[in-house]
């Protein structure tokens, strides 16, 4: 790990608040980075990763664990990770999934301090239409995102470098997409490094800027 990012997760994070509607968000302050992508995509389980902290968000086996916007925090930076709950199938009541994701789509919209997102995809399935619909919205609002593969220790070699060149061509032409494509697994760790070194350029950005 660099300097900086040894730094941001030399602490360990905390949990601020748990957001059910766009009425309980925290006090927009800190840059925000929120994590989104389908149901069981492994967003709780890349933000553990990140920080270090085994049980810190809560995740399962079952799509559909996280149920609201969750905001964690350190005392060693002005940077605010969210774990959001995911789009597309979850087990439980339709009515219930169609108020996560209006809730998904109303913080990426309309948050200020929302800085950068990370739209995760599982590496076995790649893009789906769910995901397109993230990016429009997204590039509509001109909130910067990366795509982060997720899960890439169940695909082989070849089958990683088909996606990311797939991917890559996808998202193009798309305005607030970044072109490089972050892959991780939280088995062998892959990725984790770069995204925390990233996430400590944000923070020192943030600190830079108070
Ligand atoms: N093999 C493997 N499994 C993973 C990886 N990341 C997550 N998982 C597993 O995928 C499942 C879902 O992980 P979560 O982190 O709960 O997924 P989520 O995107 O937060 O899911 P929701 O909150 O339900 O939207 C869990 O069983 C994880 O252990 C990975 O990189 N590799
Ligand atoms: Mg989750």
């Amino acid at each position: 790990m660099d300097d900086l990012a040894h730094r941001l997760f030399a602490r360990p994070w905390s949990f601020l608040r748990g957001a059910r509607g766009m009425g309980d968000l925290p006090d927009a302050g800190p840059l925000e980075v929120a994590f989104a992508g389908r149901s069981n995509v492994g967003k709780s389980t890349l933000l553990n990763a990140l920080v270090g902290q085994k049980a810190l968000a809560r995740t399962s086996n079952t799509p559909g664990r996280t149920q609201e916007l969750n905001f964690f925090v350190t005392d060693t930076a002005p940077i605010v990770m969210v774990d959001m709950p995911g789009y597309g199938y979850a087990a439980a009541p339709k009515k219930t999934v169609e108020a996560w994701t209006g809730l998904v789509f109303d913080y990426l919209r309309g948050r200020v301090t929302l800085r950068r997102v990370y739209l995760l995809i599982d590496a076995r399935h790649g893009l789906k239409a769910n995901d397109e619909e993230v990016m429009n919205t997204l590039d509509q609002a001109a909130v910067s995102y990366q795509i982060v593969l997720t899960k890439t220790d169940k695909i082989a070699p070849s089958a990683l470098e088909t996606l990311l060149a797939e991917t890559a061509e996808k998202i193009k032409k798309r305005p607030a997409a970044y072109p490089e494509i972050v892959a991780t697994s939280s088995v062998t760790k892959e990725g984790v490094d770069a995204l925390r070194a990233e996430l400590a350029r944000l923070a020192a950005e943030a600190a830079g800027a108070q």
